[in-house]
């Protein structure tokens, strides 16, 4: 018998998270029968999306959401033998009896001066959510100038160094002077926090006083209304996330962004990595690629210790992360 520890949601939310929202219960598992594994958690995502998540799709009581890194502890399954890696979708928990069926091998070959949790991030779910944003969805070609918002994140520092890769101006946005200063190590050619300008529009006219081509929309809300305004006719908007909304207690309203894109004619589109699934093994063997050349750096905020879940996933949303924010059991 295992004894597996999981955070469940107790008290559906409005507004920011506190602690109490959150309660760690403990399990006995039994043992894996015939085609199953038990798996062990070593790394946890953290991810902005578990905050909607939690409000439209979860149950009080449910485990929350999320995926991780784990290491097969016992196998009654060929399939996944034991010491296999793997990423599961089996929430904030430490331990999991799984069928398999909502595993994926990690990338075989995984160099082993590379961490395992870069299959959570840079090598994972938000490295490829960059990689179609800028490729499938964009469409971003040399020349061009890129915003990218939350551009210091798991998502927006992949996008923007893809496309300093690609030959095209990047311009970032962040939420401390410390992430805009690891936004122009990462070779963007604007960087400026949010947070202290004094005003959003000049900001993004002194960066690209032409104005964008694309912009990588992770943040939403008035962000999203000023940048709108400063693409160039027939400009391109990915409609990553929306993430000052997450919390919103109420549904923002306007500004209404119909006229604008009328007048500058601009595409804009919302798009989930999931969509290109049949093309993941190839896309992570690209991530894989320019972070061993070096052409993709690659950063994490790492919480130790599987009792701070809700300590940094509450973390992520206040902003302290810079790259990937991730929980080492
Ligand atoms: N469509 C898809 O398939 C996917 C979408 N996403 C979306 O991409 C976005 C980035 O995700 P990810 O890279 O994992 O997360 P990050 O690593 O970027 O972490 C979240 C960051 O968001 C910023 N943030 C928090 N609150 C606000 C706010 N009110 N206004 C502006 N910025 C804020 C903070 O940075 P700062 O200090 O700069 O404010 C924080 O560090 C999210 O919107 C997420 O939902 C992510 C994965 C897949
Ligand atoms: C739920 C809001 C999602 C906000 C954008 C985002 O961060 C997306 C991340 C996806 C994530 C989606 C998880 C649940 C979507 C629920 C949709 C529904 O049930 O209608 C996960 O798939 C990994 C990222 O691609």
């Amino acid at each position: 018998m295992v004894r597996a520890q999981t955070w469940i949601l107790a008290k559906h939310f409005n507004g920011f998270p506190k602690e109490s929202d959150f309660q760690l219960k403990e399990e006995e598992l039994p043992e894996p029968k015939a085609g199953e594994v038990l798996l062990e958690a070593l790394f946890l995502s953290v991810d902005p999306y578990m905050r909607p998540f939690s409000r439209v799709r979860m149950k009080e009581g449910d485990v929350m959401i999320g995926t991780q890194v784990a290491k097969v502890v016992q196998s009654r399954n060929a399939a996944f033998p034991v010491g296999a890696h793997v990423v599961s979708r089996g929430g904030w928990r430490t331990h999991t009896v799984s069928d398999g069926s909502d595993l994926v091998p990690v990338m075989p070959d995984w160099p082993r001066d590379v961490s395992l949790s870069l299959a959570l991030g840079t090598v994972g779910m938000p490295g490829l959510t960059a990689l179609y944003g800028i490729e499938e969805v964009l469409e971003l070609k040399s020349g061009e100038t890129l915003l990218v918002n939350a551009a210091a994140g798991a998502v927006g520092s992949v996008a923007g160094q893809m496309a300093k890769m690609k030959g095209c101006r990047v311009v970032g946005s962040a939420g401390s002077d410390a992430k805009v200063a690891f936004l122009k190590e990462l070779g963007f050619d604007e960087a400026f926090n949010y947070k202290t300008v004094a005003s959003l529009e000049e900001a993004l006219k002194k960066a690209a006083p032409d104005g964008y081509d694309c912009f990588f929309e992770n943040v939403g809300g008035p962000f999203s209304s000023v940048a709108m305004s400063q693409m160039k006719d027939f400009g391109r908007i990915a409609v990553c996330g929306s993430i000052s909304t997450y919390n919103d207690t109420e549904v923002q309203t306007g500004p209404y962004p119909q006229m604008t894109m009328i007048v500058k004619q601009l595409k804009m589109e919302g798009f989930m990595q999931s969509r290109w699934e049949p093309k993941h093994p190839e896309s992570l063997r690209r991530l894989m690629g320019w972070l061993k050349e070096g052409k993709l750096q690659s950063r994490e905020h790492i919480t130790k210790g599987f009792e701070n879940m809700p300590a940094a996933f509450m973390g992520m949303l206040r902003g302290e992360n810079t790259g990937k924010a991730i929980v080492e059991v």
